[in-house]
Formats: C-alpha cells, structure tokens, sequence
C-alpha cells in the first residue's frame, strides 16, 4: 500500500486499538480497512492472497462489532432501535454518520493515483487479459469475444444481457473523455435516480444516504470499470453491477440495513478473492445477474460451512442427526458473542429462501394458516418440540391396565378409526395423567407418541416459559396452530402443573399470559368438533393445577404406585435382558418386599442388584474378567439392594393422591 494509505491505515488503527472508540466508530474504521484493502488489491499494490486474507481478517472484526449486542462494544441492538422507531424518535444510530463520503473518497491517495493514472493514459491500470468477468453464470476472459467486458475503456460497452437488468444510460460510459473515473460514477449513481424505474437505485436498491460509505468499494469502481475489472474476482460485470451498483451499508440502523438485506443484491455483500469456490448460497440470483465472486464474508463462510457440515452429517443419515441439524433457538437461548453471527430481527428473504430450501419438505410452513407466523417461531416448534423418542409398546408399561385401557379408547382408537368416533363417541380432548412421582406418566406419553399413529408434540413447560418474554403466548399459539396443520395431533406436556397453575395476583405477567393463551386454544380444540388435537398433560402435583385447566382436561387418570403384579412385571422384564438366577420363590419374596415402591424405584432396586454381581469380583480380576466370567444376579443381590434402595413416595404424599383421585379422578 502506498505511504499515505498506511498513515490513514495506521491512524484508524491507533483508534480502534485506543478503546476510546464508539462501536459505530468502530465498525467504521474496520469499513475504512476494507475499503483500503479493496483499491490497493485492485490497484494490484496488494496481492490476491494477501488482500483475501486481509479481508477475511477486518471482515471478521467487522462482523464481530455488527454482531455484538454489548452496547459498549457492538451495534447488534436493535431492539434498542426498533423501540426508538416504534415511538417515532429519533435513534442512536441515526446520529451515526460514516467519514467517507462520495466527496471525500476521492482524496484517498490510491483514488488519487488512479486517477492521475487515468488521466495519463487513459486505459486500464491492469490488463484487460487479467480480467475475469462473468456473464450470465459462466467466466469469461477479458479478451473473449461475446458477453463480456474486457476492462472498460475505451472498449467498456455496456450491452444489455438476455437475463441482466437494463444497461446504464451512454454516460456510465468510461474512459472517453472523463477526466475524474469516479465522478462519472457518482454522476451517473445520481442520474438513476431519475432514471425509468426498471433500473433505478429505488427499485433495485435502496438510495445511499447523504454520508454514507460504500461498504465494498468495487461497487463504486465497478461503474468506473478501472479498478474494479483488474483482478478475476472482484465481481464486476456490466450488467450486475449496473443492476447492483448503488448500494451502500450505509448505516447501523437497523430497519435501513433490513431495507439494504431485502433489497436483493446479493453480490453486494460479499466479493472478494478467496480460496475459490462458488458461492452455494444465492447461486440463483447470481446466475441470473451473472456474478461471479469468491471471497465470502465471514458470515457467508459461516454459513458454507455448516451447510457442508450438515451435508457430512446427513450422509452419514441418522434421523436423529437431522433432528440434531434442524435444532434451533430462539435469541434468549443462543450463545451471542462477538462473532456470532448478526441475527437481524426480521429474516433476509435470500436466508429465507435458502433456509427453506434446505430444510425437509414436512418444516416448511406451506399451510396458509401459519402465515401468520414467524418461520422462526414454526421452525422451533417443529425442530425443537416435535418428538419421535425412542419406541414404547404398552407392554413396557407394567400394570396400569385401567389407565392403559382407557388411554387406547381414546386417543389411538379415534385417531386410527375417526369416522367411528364422532359426535358422543368424540374423544375428549385434554387428558390428565396424575399420580405419584415415578409411576409411569412420562412413559405412557411416550408410549402414545409411538403407538397413535398421530403426530406427536412433546413439549415441556419450561420451553414455553423460558423464551422472550411475550414469545410465550405465541409459541402456544403457534403449536396449537401447527397441531392444527398436521392433525391428528397429540400435544403431550410433561409437568403441566408448572404450566397451568393456580394463577395469582401476585405472579409475572407473561406467564399470566401464557396460561390464559393456553387456556383459549385447548377450549378451541376442545369446541372444535373436526379438530383431532388431543392434549395429554402428566402432572405429580395435581392439586396445583388451576381449575378452568381442571375442566379442560376432561379425562383425568389417576397412575397410581404398582401393585404386587406390576412389581413382578417390571422386574421379570428388566431381568430379562440379563444374566439372572431367580426362582419364582425368590420373586415372590422380591415383590413381596417392594411394597409401596415406584416403577421407578423397581427399576432402582433393579439396577442396584444387578451391580452386585459386579461388586462380588476381586478388584485384582476387574481388568482382566470377560463378561461370561461375571456370575449372575441373584436374590442375595436384591436382598442387598433392598438395605439401600427405599420407597420415594411416603403414605402420606400417597393419601393425598388418592383423595385428589376420589375428588376429580375419572378412574373407577
Ligand atoms: N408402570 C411402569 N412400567 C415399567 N416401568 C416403569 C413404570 N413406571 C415407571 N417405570 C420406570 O420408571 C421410570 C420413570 O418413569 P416415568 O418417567 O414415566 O415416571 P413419571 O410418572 O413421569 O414420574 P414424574 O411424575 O416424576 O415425572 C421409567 O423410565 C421406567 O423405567
Ligand atoms: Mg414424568
């Protein structure tokens, strides 16, 4: 770079590096380098592997102060700005103005130079052979014949492309008789704002603030043709950059930089040389416009990179590791940092539209119904909420042969055979599910998720609560209105107690809220004669449930402790899968033994008797014994086990179920 160049170079980093910088100046210095490192790689003062390392470098650091929500070091806060515009004030960021201006980029010494050189010998500082230009998806030499430019002066014509935007009018024209390179750029920049509205700055993007700083120079120079036609990738065609020329990142506010996002011009963001593969990402758009660029921002590298991520993984193919892939939070939940990437309060339509098209047919939201809605908001219920777990049959689930019953009665019969099962013979359309803790509540909802055949939404309370504050009641909304898409639909809500409590004066508002939403949708679905949503609610603290909820819940099951059975069931199906020798005496004497303990606690005294045959092996043999050598487990081991694994559930807790169950239970 040249001397005066490294003095402002070295003066914007004194700056940064000071601390003493806004991150508004911040983030403008780091523009300012990038801007520096553009005309001196395209005056070829830079080489292409140093200007892309060098840009990849400030393109982070840049990044890492758009993305930062500290308010002290980053500008990723705009909810602040959004608060600001939703009340008509004026916003912090509007005070923002950048140093470089139209004017002012013309005293940067590289311009300077360029401009002289220009002005000598009226061509190109480089070889038009060097030129690397792409029209219409496919790069083409400088010196081809057919669609190309081959470095603009005196030769630069721009034609219109059979698929391109319109051409600028004869006097974006180079390299005859301008005497200023750039001013015939600005000029013309400024002339298309009166230009026929299929190629003005209005429609194909929006107008440069007064001020404002073109983020990658090339979009200036690009409409000179010098500097930006001298290497392969700087991403100049006539026509695109014709289409995409006048648009800036001209400012942090946030609703202009969605306007510069929504705007459509892809290449503007990113078009620098790099390690040379093709962009996957709008690779429509820029066939269409014929852009060719390699250099990637940093955020554009991030989201190759998990593209390719996700495409190893889907690979290697597991259900679960596309379950994995899709998993997304919400911004409460997602590690924000300065480089993590800028997260904007609306979607980018390319985002959008990329999102959709790798995400699986069944996670998008075709119905009309979900318009309404955010994508994030849907694509979290979908990805986050929907639950396929592992697979249950009812015979895992020991005893309960009641609830287990009434459950198949009516929540798989209807959902298999819905002609059989109207009017009186409807289902209900909530289902509570109480009972001490460890009795099989979870696993019954499971068991349901796997044998209804229906559509099944296992959603914890927590996951609803958790969120933004406000995104609560939409997410409720939002997955009963899914439900609603993808019927015949379960919702399971493991611990509603915690959802669907006694609301009190004194509780948060938002989860007020929320339960009231809730509230308003089961009472949809339960009024709803064609909706085939069930809602199946597992609590161990009945009594806590509010009672418009109560109500709404209609079938209320009452899983109760195992009985001697039940016990015998679970241990003779755990002791299946292993090496046991149990008589039926002993079994006897096991169940006998295990009064008023939980399916849980079975499972326990299980685990711990199986572990004895374990602890009956000299330590010296435990490295060297192959597991044929470990004896089986026998009574004396549940003997042992039972000196430590007691009942959880005391006879007190245990009265108070029963009286809630006498009270409000639908059992016999
Ligand atoms: N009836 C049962 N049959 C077989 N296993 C059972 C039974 N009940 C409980 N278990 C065992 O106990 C474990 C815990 O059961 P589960 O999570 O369903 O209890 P829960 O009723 O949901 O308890 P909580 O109210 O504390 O959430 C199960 O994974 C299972 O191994
Ligand atoms: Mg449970």
């Amino acid at each position: 770079m040249s001397s005066a160049h490294l003095d402002e170079w070295q003066r914007r980093s004194f700056d940064i590096s000071s601390g003493s910088c806004t991150p508004e100046q911040t983030a403008d210095a780091y523009r300012a380098h990038v801007l520096s490192i553009q005309y001196a790689w395209a005056s070829t003062e830079l080489s292409p592997a140093g200007a892309a390392s060098l840009l990849r470098t400030y393109s982070e650091r840049y990044a890492a102060v758009l993305d930062s929500d500290d308010p002290h070091t980053g500008l990723n806060n705009y909810a602040e700005s959004a608060l600001h515009l939703a009340r008509n004030q004026k916003n912090h960021s509007d005070k923002w103005e950048s140093s470089l201006t139209f004017e002012n980029v013309f005293n940067l010494p590289c311009v300077q130079r360029m401009m002289q050189a220009r002005s000598k010998e009226g061509a190109l500082l480089v070889d038009p052979a060097d030129v690397n230009i792409t029209v219409g998806g496919e790069v083409s030499r400088g010196n081809e014949k057919g669609s190309t430019v081959s470095g603009p002066p005196p030769g630069l014509k721009r034609e219109p492309l059979a698929h391109g935007p319109a051409v600028p009018p004869p006097r974006a024209e180079l390299g005859r008789g301008v005497s200023n390179p750039l001013s015939g750029a600005v000029e013309w920049a400024r002339g298309l704002e009166g230009a026929p509205p299929h190629m003005s700055l209005a429609q194909n993007a929006p107008k440069a603030p007064t001020g404002s700083t073109p983020m990658f120079g090339h979009n200036i120079f690009s409409s000179t043709g010098n500097a930006i036609v001298s290497q392969s990738s700087v991403g100049c065609t006539s026509g695109s950059n014709v289409h995409n020329q006048p648009v800036f990142f001209s400012s942090t506010n946030p609703s202009k930089r969605k306007n510069f996002y929504s705007s459509g011009t892809e290449s503007n963001r990113s078009s620098f040389p790099s390690q040379g593969e093709q962009e996957p990402r709008g690779r429509g758009r820029r066939g269409e416009e014929g852009v060719s660029t390699n250099f990637r921002s940093a955020r554009e590298q991030f989201i190759v990179d998990q593209q390719k991520k996700h495409s190893h993984q889907g690979q290697r193919g597991s259900a679960a590791n596309a379950a994995a892939i899709t998993k997304k939070c919400l911004g409460a939940n997602r590690s924000r940092g300065a480089s993590s990437k800028f997260v904007p309060p609306m979607p980018r339509q390319e985002e959008e539209g990329n999102s959709k098209e790798n995400a699986p047919q069944d996670m998008q939201p075709v119905d009309e119904r979900l318009k309404n809605f955010e994508p994030k908001i849907i694509e979290l219920i979908m990805s986050e909420i929907m639950d396929h777990g592992p697979p249950v049959a009812w015979d895992e689930i020991a005893g309960l042969e009641f609830a287990k019953a009434t459950i198949k009665e009516i929540v798989v019969w209807p959902m298999l055979r819905p002609d059989i099962f109207t009017g009186l013979r409807g289902p209900p359309k909530g289902i509570l599910l109480f009972g001490p803790p460890g009795t099989g509540k979870t696993l019954i909802g499971k068991c349901i998720a796997c044998q209804s055949g229906a559509t099944f939404f296992s959603i914890s309370a927590s996951s609803l609560t958790s969120k933004w504050v406000g995104e609560g009641e939409k997410m409720v909304r939002a997955l009963f209105a899914i439900a609603r898409c993808h019927q015949p639909a379960v919702i399971f809500i493991d611990e509603i107690d915690s959802l669907l409590s006694q609301r009190t004066d004194g509780e948060h508002d938002s989860s007020r809220r929320i339960k009231t939403e809730f509230l308003v949708q089961l009472d949809g679905a339960a009024t709803s004669a064609e909706d085939r949503i069930l809602v199946v609610g597992a609590t161990n603290r009945p009594q806590e449930i509010d009672e418009a909820a109560r109500r709404r819940l209609a079938k209320r099951l009452y899983i109760p402790l195992p009985e001697a059975e039940a016990r015998r069931q679970i241990v003779t199906n755990l002791m299946s899968h292993e090496k046991s020798q149990l008589g039926a005496d002993e079994m006897e004497k096991v169940v006998q033994g295990t009064e008023g303990f939980s399916g849980a606690d079975m499972t326990q005294l299980c685990r711990e008797a199986a572990l004895g045959p374990i602890r009956s092996i000299c330590l010296s043999d435990i490295a060297t014994i192959s597991a044929e050598q470990v004896r089986p487990i026998l009574y004396s081991d549940f003997q042992e086990a039972l000196k430590t694994v007691r009942p959880s559930v005391s006879s007190k807790d245990l009265e108070l179920y029963e009286e809630w169950n006498k009270t409000f239970g639908c059992g016999r």
